[in-house]
């Protein structure tokens, strides 16, 4: 079919998923002819489709060479094909492949990270098949909701952060989390309260964050909003307190968060206790923490706790050992691990996580400690220095990885093992590629699977220092 520049209209296409995206949507290509007469390549991202599945599309716009599409009929079905049990599913950006039985996801990531560490000339045999969850639902201990423009609370649109799919229930979360959060969703719509509108920086409610430890019951409630919870509001939240501590005692901490600012974060320049404390305990692998607002951690607590038991394993801690704790956040590997060496040092940017990484060391009787608010780098040569070389260092940077020049700092340092906790595999092998140099061996990568449905995958993988080669 020949098109002129003025006649741009939709078009049918039945095509094949050759593979998946990193976002885990299934490209596809198909030809056209163009106004030339010339045959021009479209690549077609297209949501919800699994590789080899035969769909039929229509595309807005064709003349594009990339466009994204939505499968309007699967003409041949991938065999582990299933019927999402979300009500939200097709629209709600939380994930994106509740449509791929488990052990097809499972699959997936497996091979992700094979194919990664083996484009940095890796064996790829070393990784283990993906540990996944026995049920893989309802494990999020966190989620953080948005309040559309009419006051209605739910989750945002894939690939649309303007757009809020308003939430009747979400199956990743904790039950009684979607509860607390229906409950705040209705007293907004009873008191006719606006949401936030980031364009015109105007309306009352931003987000809710809700937490819930699985292990001690605590929940967290934290409402950000652009006012203070006074004046004209105060009988509207006086009423939301008492619906909350009488349905809901399990709540030990519900904050109010005031953030004024244009910036669509949840981050709050005053805060307020409208019940309660303003954290909540939780236990991770036999140790407490305080958990604020704005602490960092683990959200799938059952999976960490395997992540945190492989590290171990792998690790081989000893009392006669030191250790460098790298990325440590509010230290949830440090601790266990502090337990097992003699001393250990924790390396982390943010001052409020360290300061968290403090206190859960003294709350655990740990006083073998030494934490260090820094970056990785700066903080590498300062621990080095006044630490001297650890014989065990763990790592487990942002997605982003560690870099280069951490990595090469780390193979100076020389540590017998490393242990690094990856969440993106793409970056762990470039980075662990920077140690081959300095004579470390990638001896095993385990991945755990710790976001079903979603296209993310952890990694526990353990590097070790030939003792032959030339340092
Ligand atoms: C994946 S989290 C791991 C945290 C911790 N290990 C845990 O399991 O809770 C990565 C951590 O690295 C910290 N971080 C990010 N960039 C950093 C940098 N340049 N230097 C030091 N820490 C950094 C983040 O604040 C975050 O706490």
């Amino acid at each position: 079919m020949t098109i002129t520049k003025d006649e741009v209209f939709d078009e049918v296409f039945v095509t094949e998923v050759h593979r998946l995206d990193a976002k885990g949507s299934g490209q596809a290509v198909v030809w056209r002819e163009n106004e030339l007469g010339n045959q021009r390549k479209i690549k077609l991202t297209i949501p919800q489709t699994l590789p080899g599945e035969t769909v039929r599309v229509t595309v807005d716009k064709p003349e594009r060479r990339r466009r994204k599409a939505i499968a309007e009929e699967i003409v041949v079905a991938h065999p582990q094909r299933t019927v999402s049990p979300c009500p939200h599913f097709e629209l709600c950006g939380g994930c994106v492949w509740q449509h791929w039985q488990y052990a097809g996801q499972l699959n997936q990531k497996t091979e992700h990270v094979r194919e990664a560490i083996a484009s940095q000339g890796f064996d790829a045999s070393l990784v283990k098949d993906t540990i996944g969850m026995d049920e893989p639902w309802r494990y999020r201990n966190k989620m953080e909701f948005t309040f559309a423009q009419d006051g209605s609370l739910g989750l945002h649109e894939q690939g649309n952060f303007r757009k809020i799919i308003s939430l009747e229930t979400c199956l990743i979360a904790g039950k009684e989390m979607v509860e607390a959060a229906l409950t705040i969703a209705q007293w907004a719509k009873e008191f006719q309260l606006t949401g936030y509108n980031k364009d015109a920086h105007e309306g009352l409610l931003r987000h809710l964050m809700v937490r819930q430890s699985f292990a001690t019951g605590e929940m967290m409630l934290a409402l950000f909003a652009t006012e203070a919870p006074t004046g004209k509001l105060a009988e509207a939240v006086q009423s939301l307190v008492e619906r909350i501590t009488t349905n809901f005692p399990q709540v030990t901490s519900f904050m109010w968060l005031e953030n004024t600012l244009w910036a669509d974060r949840t981050q709050a320049e005053e805060s307020y206790v409208l019940a309660g404390r303003d954290f909540i305990y939780d236990e991770l692998f036999g140790y407490r923490y305080r958990l604020w607002f704005d602490t960092f951690f683990q959200t799938n607590p059952n999976q960490a706790a395997k992540l945190i038991e492989l590290a171990l394993e792998m690790g081989q801690p000893k009392k006669s050992e030191k250790m460098i704790d790298l990325f440590c956040g509010v230290g949830t590997f440090s601790l266990p691990f502090a337990d097992r060496v003699g001393k250990l040092a924790g390396i982390e940017i943010v001052e409020t996580s360290i300061e968290s990484a403090k206190r859960n060391a003294l709350d655990n009787g740990l006083d073998n400690t030494y934490f260090l608010a820094a970056d990785a780098r700066r903080g590498i040569d300062q621990v080095l220095e006044s630490f001297g070389n650890p014989e065990l260092l763990m790592l487990d940077p942002p997605r982003s990885g560690a870099g280069g020049k951490v990595m090469r700092r780390i193979g100076r340092a020389k540590p017998e093992r490393i242990v690094y906790v990856s969440c993106n595999p793409d970056t762990f092998a470039t980075d662990i590629a920077e140690l081959e140099p300095f004579g470390y061996t990638l001896e095993t990568v385990q991945p755990v699977d710790l976001f079903p449905h979603t296209v993310h995958v952890e990694c526990v993988a353990l590097l070790t220092l030939n003792k032959n080669v030339e340092q």
